[in-house]
């Protein structure tokens, strides 16, 4: 059946709500990118290594300039400052992640929203969700320039995967063609909000509850000094050990996602991640952080090297996670 995996996950992912304990055991490795195409190779090993025995691991000499990242947090920031009632004039339009939400992101793991907002970027549904120039100058334009270095970034790694997988290494950037309407990658402005007094403490809320991600890849810019992101590699579930990752401002954290997991054979797996609120002694300032999620576009068909699971479009599996994953409408 087409949705068994899917259930599997969300069966997982149910059983993921508690809070744990943390272990600084782990190792988050650091990949140099830096002179790609003559260590590709080397990187492609390193990247392969990290990717199955953590799912999570950082990249650095990635080519993206820090005054772009810089530049794209600021606009986010910006955004995000708008009052309710201008965000509220480009709402998300479900199941195309494009637009802006404030807490309607409900986890399985802990079954209350996230305690967030977010704007999301979908190249083919934006329409008329870009802000206009007189409420934030320049947006549209930093955005879009950004999200184009993600794409960059992620194919390139996911052309190590390819080689690997055994694919043709341009296997995926064909998969992820930004030119055409079925695309479905996105960048995901997110802000978790500064924590009032009186919540301070509350261990039943989180910043983003325990999840797997369901694209093929993810890259994650932090913003230093803002941490709070965990996380707990698939096989090792049942130790409820978290591990945090410090973010560092020159490194991209990385996961794969779930639609990465099926398209290799389960090889490759995809990692819980939770965002946990500060302790009573920690930081209660808002966080910021940006997403790129990497997903096949709506018509690619996922089919493993090995057949392991059935072929399903990259659209019929995005449709299944995202409906597990926000509040229903009525
Ligand atoms: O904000 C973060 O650090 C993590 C966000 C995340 O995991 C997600 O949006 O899928
Ligand atoms: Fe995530």
């Amino acid at each position: 059946m087409a949705g068994s995996h899917t259930l599997n996950e969300l069966a997982k992912e149910s059983r993921m709500g508690g809070l744990g304990t943390e272990t600084t055991d782990r190792e988050i490795r650091r990949i140099d990118l830096s002179d790609f195409e003559a260590r590709r190779s080397d990187i492609t090993e390193q990247l392969w290594n990290a990717a199955v025995d953590v799912g999570f691991f950082q990249v650095y000499n990635h080519g993206i300039d820090l005054a772009d990242v810089r530049g794209a947090f600021a606009m986010s920031e910006q955004f995000f400052g708008l009052d309710s009632a201008v965000k509220a004039q480009y709402p998300l339009k479900k199941g195309f992640n494009s637009g802006w939400e404030s807490k309607t992101q409900v986890r399985p793991s802990i079954g209350v929203p996230d305690e967030k907002e977010s704007y999301q970027i979908t190249r083919p549904h934006m329409g008329d969700l870009w802000p206009i120039e007189e409420e934030l100058a320049g947006f549209r334009d930093t955005m879009l320039g950004f999200e184009a270095q993600c794409w960059d970034v992620a194919m390139r790694l996911l052309s190590c995967f390819a080689d690997k997988l055994g694919f043709e290494r341009n296997f995926f950037a064909e998969a992820h063609d930004p030119a055409v309407d079925s695309y479905q990658s996105t960048l995901r402005m997110l802000h978790y909000f500064a924590i009032p007094e009186h919540l301070r403490g509350d261990l039943g809320l989180w910043r983003a509850g325990a999840h797997t991600d369901f694209d093929c890849l993810t890259l994650l810019f932090q913003q230093e000094g803002q941490g709070g992101l965990q996380v707990l590699p698939g096989k090792e579930m049942d130790t409820q050990e978290w591990t945090p990752i410090e973010p560092s401002e020159d490194a991209i954290t990385c996961n794969i996602g779930d639609m990465l997991m099926r398209w290799s054979d389960d090889r490759l797996p995809s990692n819980f991640h939770r965002v946990k609120n500060p302790g009573p002694d920690g930081d209660h300032g808002a966080r910021y952080s940006l997403a790129f999620f990497a997903q096949a576009n709506r018509d690619v068909v996922i089919s493993g090297p090995a057949g392991k699971y059935p072929d399903i479009t990259a659209e019929d599996y995005l449709y299944q996670r995202v409906n597990a994953n926000f509040a229903k409408e009525k």
